[in-house]
């Protein structure tokens, strides 16, 4: 393993498109470790951090269980962060210039591939600057001396091409498109979303199927292709 392991920025449609379930998936089927910068929402929600880790303790059997990284901010109200910090008279206003990587020395032995998740997608508003979640992307690709990818987990039923083809070009207008590896479809089919989107030049990564408490996971990490495959078809 070398400091060149990749950072994969998981971004969303939405929020509540199964980002952390694909994440989970992500990190065990690419054997990476898992890192949320920016959390909000903890007064009603544990935070994504540990519903991954809750996902692995669930599964001993796993022969991979990730380094989960603390989040750089933590807020409570379920909100973008901008306004999570407005409604929080402790919180302080996110500064991109002050963000920093979590500690992954060659000593800690952690050095794997990293799946980073975001907060709501690629336009959510983190600061009263008009940042946004693209411009942590490309403060991360400042900050790392790793290659960086992005993965966009969208719906797979109806109601997925609008939001996917608008992140997709946001993403490219803003310089990032040779760092977006596609998308990953997640839960209720429709037939034609794969091949539409593939129309407008947007890779399908997987589909993944509704998760049930019967579902074998094995299924799950067998629509996830190697991380290789996807790197090099780039
Ligand atoms: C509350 C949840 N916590 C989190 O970390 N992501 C969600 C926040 C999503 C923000 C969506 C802003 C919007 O598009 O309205």
């Amino acid at each position: 393993m070398t400091s060149a392991e990749p950072v994969i920025f998981v971004t969303g449609t939405d929020t509540d498109v199964g980002k952390t379930f694909v994440s989970s998936l992500l990190a065990l089927k690419w054997q990476a470790n898992y890192w949320k910068p920016i959390q909000t929402g903890l007064e009603s929600d544990q935070g994504d951090s540990l519903t991954v880790s809750d996902f692995y303790s669930k599964h001993h059997s796993f022969k991979w269980h990730p380094a989960i990284f603390k989040p750089a901010v933590e807020l409570r109200k379920p909100l973008c962060p901008l306004d999570a910090v407005k409604c929080d008279p402790t919180a302080s206003e996110i500064n991109l210039k002050d963000f920093v990587l979590p500690d992954i020395s060659d000593t800690c032995k952690v050095i794997a591939p990293l799946i980073v998740e975001d907060a709501g997608g690629v336009f959510v508003p983190l600061n009263s600057k008009c940042e946004i979640t693209t411009d942590l992307i490309k403060k991360i690709i400042e900050l790392t001396g790793r290659p960086v990818y992005v993965v966009v987990v969208a719906k797979r039923g109806l109601g997925t091409l609008n939001h996917t083809l608008l992140t997709h070009d946001h993403l490219k207008s803003n310089g990032l498109g040779e760092h977006v590896l596609g998308c990953i479809l997640n839960g209720p089919k429709n037939t034609l979303n794969k091949e539409t989107l593939e129309l407008f030049d947007v890779n399908v990564i997987a589909e993944i199927p509704i998760y049930e408490e019967t579902s074998h996971l094995e299924s799950f990490l067998d629509c996830i292709p190697p991380l290789s495959d996807i790197i090099n078809e780039s």
